[in-house]
């Protein structure tokens, strides 16, 4: 496959400074068009840049007011009010700080009864907003997006997902006994991500370094999820270690 020419690299010497950067982009974004549909992430990668986005909006640099955000993913059988789950991982590190309605901050739901129509809702709810105009990645040491673990077809949308080994372990950290990591999650697909205008993906540490290094040098394969993103026009992928 021949790999995209706008894939742009920005290197950072610090997770402040990835966290600053990235915080930019969303910024730029917000004063350029400020109903935009945001698309979001959980995990250690934003948590730097949700609190430079808080502090600029604090000192009333831009507005949430008329934007639109969904995140990327949920875990299945945990939800608002769960210290664990990504909804209160928003409220805390967000939508707590932020003038954004409450009726236009989206994630999926993993406490429906019915997952499959839940993820439907869910699609339907992106395309029906217009699309997403910015998409803000991390990356699992394994090439995962979202929570689209090796295997997904680069084709999918919205669905149920089975974490694994790997990815409950690494997620462990959030959680206090290994039975309370979900077995399953409800993620945006690879081909809700790459319906996205513009992406930003945040890769820190040196644990990361080998899925940078894949992502820039290694073939396109849904082994490997991450690398559909040299099939996108308008990826920035923010790194260092
Ligand atoms: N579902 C999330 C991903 O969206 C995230 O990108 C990844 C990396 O997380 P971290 O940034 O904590 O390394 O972890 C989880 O599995």
């Amino acid at each position: 496959m021949i790999k995209s020419k706008m894939f742009q690299w920005i290197e950072v010497s610090s997770y402040e400074q990835m966290s600053e950067i990235a915080a930019t982009i969303f910024a730029e974004q917000l004063l350029s068009k400020p109903d935009s549909v945001l698309g979001l992430a959980t995990g250690g990668s934003p948590l730097g840049f949700y609190k430079e986005l808080v502090r600029r909006h604090q000192e009333e640099e831009f507005s949430f007011a008329r934007a639109t955000t969904f995140n990327l993913d949920e875990y299945v059988g945990i939800g608002p009010g769960d210290a664990t789950s990504y909804h209160e991982f928003m409220n805390e590190n967000l939508f707590r700080h932020i003038d954004l309605p409450e009726t236009r901050r989206h994630l999926p739901n993993g406490l429906a009864t019915d997952l499959d129509a839940e993820c439907s809702r869910y699609e339907k709810l992106i395309g029906e907003s217009g699309g997403i105009d910015l998409q803000l990645l991390g990356i699992g040491v394994n090439g995962h997006i979202g929570f689209n673990e090796p295997g997904t077809p680069f084709d999918s949308r919205t669905h149920v997902i089975e974490l694994t080994e790997a990815t409950r372990q690494s997620n462990a950290r959030f959680f206090d006994r290994e039975q309370d990591i979900p077995k399953k999650a409800l993620t945006m697909g690879i081909g809700t991500i790459m319906a996205a205008r513009k992406i930003v993906l945040l890769a820190f540490g040196d644990n990361k370094m080998d899925a940078v290094e894949r992502l820039e040098n290694g073939a396109v394969t849904e082994e490997f999820p991450a690398s559909i993103l040299h099939k996108h026009p308008h990826v920035t992928v923010i790194y260092g270690k």
